[in-house]
């Protein structure tokens, strides 16, 4: 699914009505329609009390003129507070007379704006995708009364104060809404952490725009779901032996961390490589048989950590950095193997923080590289980000200048391919937040680049996808807070057959 800027949404919006030949009242009431549907699935009027709904000037404000009528026509009861302006939208003017008599309705001006009672529900129409600039004056004051009464808000398109896709001013305010039901596509904002408190859980719902522009635009944004990534995975052809799903290496533990190594290596298994070779430090070799005995195991000559490389020749695609550690050693090793490498590498945790500390490292990075770096280890290979966009700025520009795939890992986990596009992820809970869950991706990453079917982007796609499935599968057992990175291997199998095309007939 594409993600649209606040300027593409407004197209589609247009080429809905040119496509459809309505007006933009029609697809008002559509979109209105749908939002109010999405409530009452959820709230009897019995448990809604006197809902507040809260309007703004523009087609925001107009789908929540449209959200009271039919909730009132629906048996719930309703009131609406208007945010006073000197203009409104065509559609709003066209919606405020028929709203029905016996929804009360009040202008909300500053210096007299009525108490919100805690546990009130409000729907925030306020502002959507056409906010210009941030808030100030009567919304501002309007939104920090909302913020301040501790109402339960549900947020019409976006949170009232938040732009679409770019960044506000800290001190500008916000809705801060505990849902907010999106029209059709979910927007940057949604996505990003530092808006979380604003966006509460967000919910899309559809409205109809036109399929056409929607195939048509230029989006370089997207969103991970199982429809983009329909036909990415081939199934395993019958005649298939080990050698059809490529060998790799994986270069990884040391004294203290061979669990990492462990877990890498049993994703990988489970990501359906074919054949699994593990080099660790010579403290590691029993540990590894034992754990993972399907892989075989090579010993550095380093008791402690890894120090040298073996011959590549063997191998179809290298991981190396679960586990690993610093040493000087292990950083000659990987300058070794980023300049000899011929096969795609997959790099993580510790390979990524010494080529933060040793940027020149960069330059040798082979192209179409898989990094899987969380944010701080991204910021050791770039720079402080001011903020969530400015950090997707540096991950876009990273990915371009060395030609590289980079997945910055956490909810919504965003992969950033060498021609620019950025992916979110969909799948995955907070029960990734705990120790080794990037180790295990680094194997599902490992075992899929050297998968020589697949395409860099796909098998990076399909690796973040599967590893957020194979979470919400094991959570489903487990619980989020119960989850542990072991549990996740054995869900690999399942995540993946689930993306598996089968043979058309
Ligand atoms: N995408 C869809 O499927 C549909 C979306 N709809 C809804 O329409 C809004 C977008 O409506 P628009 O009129 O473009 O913008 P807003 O209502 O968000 O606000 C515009 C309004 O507010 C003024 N304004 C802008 N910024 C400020 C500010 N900082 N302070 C004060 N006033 C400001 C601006 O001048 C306008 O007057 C979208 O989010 C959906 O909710 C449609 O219903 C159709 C389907
Ligand atoms: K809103």
């Amino acid at each position: 699914m594409k993600l649209l800027t606040a300027a593409q949404t407004r197209q589609a919006d247009a080429a809905t009505l040119q496509d459809e030949g309505i007006r933009s009242v029609a697809l008002m009431e559509r979109a209105a329609t749908v939002f109010t549907d999405w409530l009452t699935a959820r709230l009897a009027p019995t448990d809604a009390g006197e809902i507040l709904v809260l309007c703004g000037p523009g087609n925001n404000g107009g789908d929540g003129l449209v959200a009271a009528r039919l909730l009132h026509e629906r048996g719930y009861r309703v009131r609406v507070g208007l945010l006073p302006a000197d203009k409104h939208s065509a559609d709003f003017e066209h919606n405020r007379p028929r709203l029905p008599a016996a929804v009360p309705v009040a202008d909300w001006r500053p210096g007299k704006l009525p108490p919100i009672e805690p546990g009130t529900v409000v729907i925030d129409a306020l502002f959507g995708t056409g906010l210009r600039r941030p808030l100030e004056g009567a919304a501002a004051a309007l939104v920090r009364h909302l913020n301040a009464a501790r109402a339960r808000v549900v947020s019409i398109d976006l949170p009232s104060g938040l732009f679409a896709d770019a960044p506000q001013p800290k001190d500008s305010p916000v809705v801060e809404a505990r849902h907010t039901v999106t029209f059709e596509l979910p927007k940057l904002a949604l996505l990003l952490p530092q808006n979380a408190r604003s966006v509460g859980r967000w919910h899309v719902v559809p409205v109809g725009l036109s399929p056409r522009f929607l195939a048509e635009v230029d989006a370089d944004m997207h969103l991970v779901d199982a429809a983009l990534l329909a036909g990415r995975l081939p199934a395993r052809p019958t005649f298939a032996h080990k050698g059809t799903f490529g060998h790799a290496l994986l270069l990884a533990g040391s004294k203290g961390k061979l669990g990492a190594a462990v877990l890498a290596a049993r994703s990988c298994l489970r990501g359906g490589v074919g054949l699994l070779t593990v080099q660790v430090p010579a403290v590691g070799y029993a540990v590894l048989q034992t754990a993972v005995p399907e892989a075989m195991c090579l010993v550095d000559p380093e008791k402690n950590h890894l120090s040298e490389l073996p011959d590549l020749q063997p191998y179809n695609a290298v991981g190396m950095g679960p586990g690993i550690g610093q040493d000087d050693d292990t950083r000659a090793a990987l300058e070794d193997l980023l300049g000899s490498a011929r096969v795609p590498l997959v790099l993580d945790a510790d390979a990524l923080n010494l080529l933060g500390a040793n940027r020149p490292l960069l330059d040798l990075l082979p192209p179409d590289t898989l990094l899987t770096p969380h944010p701080k280890e991204f910021e050791r290979l770039t720079e402080p980000a001011r903020d969530d966009y400015h950090r997707l700025q540096l991950l876009r520009d990273f990915a371009r200048q060395y030609r590289c795939y980079v997945v910055l890992k956490g909810a919504y986990s965003c992969l950033a391919a060498p021609d620019g596009q950025l992916y979110f992820n969909t799948t995955g809970n907070p029960g990734l937040a705990t120790g080794g869950s990037g180790d295990v991706l680094t194997g599902l990453c490992l075992a899929l680049r050297a998968d020589k079917r697949l395409a860099p982007l796909d098998a990076a796609l399909l690796a973040i996808y599967a590893h957020g499935r194979a979470a919400d599968l094991a959570a489903a057992h487990t619980g989020q807070a119960g989850l542990i990175a072991g549990d996740l291997p054995q869900y690999i199998g399942q995540a993946l057959q689930e993306l598996t095309t089968a043979e058309e007939f």
